[in-house]
């Protein structure tokens, strides 16, 4: 795993941002894996001033998100539909029918499940998946204990995710407690990784994704394992900070 050390979360977000834009000049018909929480934010947030500035066009790119929130329409204000239209989609000149989303809302769930592992087979796989980390070391939405041979599906999420995410909401109580996410197998198929990792709230998570063993019980350690996978962490998250002051 090639590691980027930056300073802080502006750093993060400006250098994910970079890189990213470096791989669709490389390539503008790639296929992004994208991914939602306040980690990636800043990142899309340089890709609309990138956009805004310099004119990167998103004509041809399509995007496949990695999970959603079961039970909540794709307009309401905590999806995650909405989230990436409010917080990229609607700010690029990316046709919306070329970002894909799993649809929270289907009647049935793990048809739905079906449809986006075989929609992503369809696109051709994806060429670069950015990545996020729970403190627990899920990835997408895979909690602890997923197992690695997993595609898309369905999932209970754990209180702690809930407690997590219960920033996002009103109260604890309107977090859902079920999930569809892409599964470990469908982003390891990924072709490349893009994993940002920000706040000394993750330095744990860092520092079994390094060094722990891989184990289902901490689905990101499967990313040991695949070939090409770049972490941009800062310092807090790197446990670095007390270095820095000196
Ligand atoms: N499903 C998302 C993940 O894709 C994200 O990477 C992770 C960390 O979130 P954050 O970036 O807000 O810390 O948890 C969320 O629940």
């Amino acid at each position: 795993m090639n590691i980027i050390r930056v300073e802080n979360y502006e750093e993060m977000s400006k250098e994910a941002a970079g890189y990213i834009l470096k791989k669709l000049r490389e390539n503008p018909r790639i296929t992004l894996g994208l991914a939602t929480g306040g980690t990636p934010t800043g990142t899309y947030q340089h890709l609309i001033e990138d956009h805004l500035k310099n004119g990167t066009s998103y004509k041809d790119v399509s995007t496949v998100n990695l999970d959603e929130y079961i039970g909540l329409n794709p307009d309401h204000p905590n999806s995650y539909r909405f989230y990436m239209n409010d917080a990229l989609f609607n700010h690029i000149d990316i046709p919306l029918e070329q970002t894909y989303v799993p649809q929270g809302n289907a009647v049935d769930c793990q048809e739905e499940c079906e449809r986006y592992e075989k929609l992503i087979k369809n696109l051709g796989g994806i060429d670069l998946q950015l990545l996020g980390i729970g403190s627990n070391g899920h990835i997408g939405f895979n909690e602890p204990g997923t197992e690695f041979g997993s595609r898309t599906h369905i999932i209970d999420l754990e209180p702690s995710t809930r407690e997590a995410n219960a920033r996002f909401f009103a109260s604890l109580e309107e977090v859902p407690e079920k999930a569809i996410t892409m599964g470990i197998a469908s982003i390891m198929k990924s072709r490349e990784i893009l994993l940002l990792i920000s706040g000394a709230s993750k330095k744990e998570a860092m520092v079994q994704l390094l060094h722990g063993e891989v184990t289902e019980k901490f689905p990101a350690s499967i990313l040991q394992l695949h070939p090409n996978v770049t972490i941009i962490a800062d310092e807090e998250a790197l446990g670095l900070e007390a270095d820095s002051r000196d």
